[in-house]
């Protein structure tokens, strides 16, 4: 008993000693994935949304990647070729694996080309006990052409949304549209209350910049392939497509840059540029669900327009990861 008490009191000097010498800064900086839709074969080929496999992808999530938030239904997400019935039933199955890995922070994209669409997806995730925030990229066809028609456009679906906060989703090289962020980011912080910031992904680094020196809201991160950057420009979280199978990599150069060690940052981003070089010219949401079966979990197929790998540009790309040493990082 003596004895236990005494290795009690030694373990206790210990973790003092710890503490006292390194003091722990826990970063709030999150890596979030842009999670891809799993589907299932069907008759007529064109995938059928197969919600069965998000457990499995959120315990891989959780396992191997040390994740815990998710953003459900984005670009990666396929969600513009996508049902509202579809979209609502992806939530929910990200809703009910949540708890089986402890918990996690679910954002809910829910933009859509109609406006009514996008208000429905938001009052969906609100109903919904377990989303904890939405975002929303804009209508791609009929383009919001001004800051004025954005904070339009995006008042009501935020209004929908309340209490749950909602950021803007600008991602100009799919949406096409390139509207001002510093000035959207000022207008629509004064008109919507539950308005939390932007997830940006644009190399426009300048315009990122002058958001974050604005000082309101928050600014999440989008190109994987300047994680670093962003960090070093104020980003407070990334979201991203390679935190579902990059994210130890991702994960190292956060705390490197966290900890100031700025060559093995520039090493850990060098690693991510590498993988996304050596991916993209596949495709690059197949290619990447390509990368995850190659990880032992296999999402199925992709929706059309998209379309699968054939099996010999799958045994290319798995050479190509083998050639950068990707399957050791
Ligand atoms: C255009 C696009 O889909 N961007 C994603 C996020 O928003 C990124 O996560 C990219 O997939 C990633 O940076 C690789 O290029
Ligand atoms: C990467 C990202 O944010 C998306 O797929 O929506």
């Amino acid at each position: 008993m003596d004895r236990i008490f005494a290795s009690l009191m030694n373990l206790r000097s210990i973790v003092t000693f710890l503490v006292f010498f390194f003091p722990l800064t826990v970063s709030s900086f999150d890596l979030i994935p842009a999670v891809f839709t799993p589907f299932s074969e069907d008759e007529i080929g064109i995938g059928k949304l197969d919600t069965s496999k998000v457990i499995d992808y959120a315990k891989f999530l959780k396992q191997k990647q040390n994740i815990s938030s998710v953003f459900v239904g984005g670009t990666n997400g396929e969600s513009l070729s996508l049902t509202l019935e579809e979209r609502k039933t992806l939530l929910e199955a990200w809703v009910e694996a949540a708890p089986s890995i402890g918990g996690m922070t679910i954002i809910s994209h829910v933009g859509a080309e109609s406006i009514v669409d996008a208000i429905a997806l938001a009052s969906h995730a609100k109903s919904l006990d377990g989303v904890a925030s939405v975002a929303a990229m804009p209508p791609t066809f009929f383009r919001p052409s001004s800051v004025s028609e954005l904070v339009a456009w995006f008042s009501p679906i935020a209004e929908a949304a309340y209490p749950l906060t909602i950021k803007y989703y600008h991602i100009p090289s799919m949406t096409n549209v390139a509207i001002d962020m510093d000035e959207f980011l000022v207008a629509a912080s004064s008109a919507i209350p539950n308005f939390t910031g932007i997830k940006y992904t644009d190399t426009d680094l300048y315009t990122f910049t002058k958001c974050v020196s604005l000082g309101v809201g928050e600014m999440f991160y989008g190109k994987d392939e300047t994680l670093t950057s962003g960090m070093l420009l104020g980003a407070t979280s990334a979201v991203g497509s390679t935190y579902s199978f990059l994210a130890p990599t991702a994960w190292s150069a956060v705390h490197a840059w966290e900890s100031g060690n700025v060559k093995s940052a520039q090493e850990y981003q060098g690693k991510i540029t590498l993988l996304i070089n050596t991916m993209l010219p596949y495709g690059g949401i197949p290619a990447q669900k390509a990368i995850v079966k190659m990880m032992g979990l296999d999402l199925g197929n992709v929706r059309l327009p998209l379309t699968a790998l054939e099996e010999d540009q799958e045994a290319n790309l798995k050479k190509d990861l083998n050639a950068i040493g990707f399957f050791d990082w």
